[in-house]
């Protein structure tokens, strides 16, 4: 089941000896439940640290984040996280590396489940390969099952496919979209790509320079499933323009 999340006034700061540093203000956002956000803005603007917020992993200075009717105080085990990247243990196979949250939490493995979560990312038949006999973009489908292998109600992404080459990053993206659309889940996706934003989210959120504080949010409405012919679509062109638009204003280019 998805859940909505509700930012409210959150504001950051990171105190380091004597030196205080805000990197996010005054954050108001609410992601509907199974609503796909991506979030972008200039590098040091506190994209990951918003993140890292919502997934429990940081507490704000200011404000509250509740995930459904829940305030976020703690790493919450019903939240996937994907990283830059994978991090996969390079003695356990490609299954093991899967089912490594259910271990963790002593869960009951469903191993049907487990194939059936590489199936959707066309990872089946690699059940038994290690991490080294992957490629990268196989690796983060890995780490994308491995998120999803729990059945979170919330995906947080942290530019997931930056290190991939254009073309395997394209095809991860369209696998993104389909796992999100066959199983419904919350995602906020963080990216430096305005085109991957645009492709995937029904919102984006252009956040400002540090203090990173939320500049404009920009909906977009193309319809799904999207795929590289929606390129073409005027609203992609106009959605794109209004992204690029702000962040020269904020003297960031892409
Ligand atoms: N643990 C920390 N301690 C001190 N400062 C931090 C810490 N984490 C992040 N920062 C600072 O907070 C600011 C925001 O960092 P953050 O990683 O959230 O930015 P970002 O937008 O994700 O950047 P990028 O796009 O480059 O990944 C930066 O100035 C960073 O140096």
């Amino acid at each position: 089941m998805a859940e909505p999340i509700a930012i409210r006034g959150v504001s950051k700061n990171f105190q380091t000896g004597k030196t205080s540093l805000m990197a996010l203000k005054d954050i108001e956002l609410d992601v509907a439940a199974g609503e796909f956000v991506a979030i972008v803005g200039a590098s040091g603007c506190g994209k990951s640290t918003l993140l890292r917020l919502i997934g429990g992993l940081l507490a704000p200075s200011q404000g509250e984040i509740r995930i459904g009717d829940k305030a976020v105080t703690e790493p919450n085990p019903g939240i996937g996280i994907v990283f830059q990247t994978p991090v996969l243990l390079p003695w356990r196979t490609v299954r093991e590396n899967v089912r490594l949250p259910l271990d963790i939490q002593r869960t009951a493995r469903d191993p049907q489940r487990i194939g059936a979560l590489l199936e959707l990312v066309g990872l089946r038949g690699f059940e038994s390969s290690s991490p080294f006999e992957l490629s990268g973009g196989m690796q983060q489908r890995v780490a994308l099952c491995r998120a999803l292998v729990t059945d979170p109600s919330l995906l947080l992404m942290d530019e997931p496919f930056g290190a991939l080459d254009a073309l395997t990053r394209e095809q991860m993206n369209l696998e993104l979209q389909r796992v999100w659309m066959d199983t419904g889940k919350t995602v906020v996706l963080i990216t430096h790509s305005i085109t991957e934003a645009v492709m995937l989210a029904d919102r984006v959120v252009v956040m400002t320079p540090r203090p990173g504080r939320i500049q404009e949010i920009i909906s977009v409405e193309m319809p799904r499933p999207r795929d590289f012919s929606s390129l073409r679509d005027p609203a992609f062109h106009s959605a794109c323009e209004r992204i690029r638009t702000l962040m020269n204003a904020s003297g960031i280019v892409e």
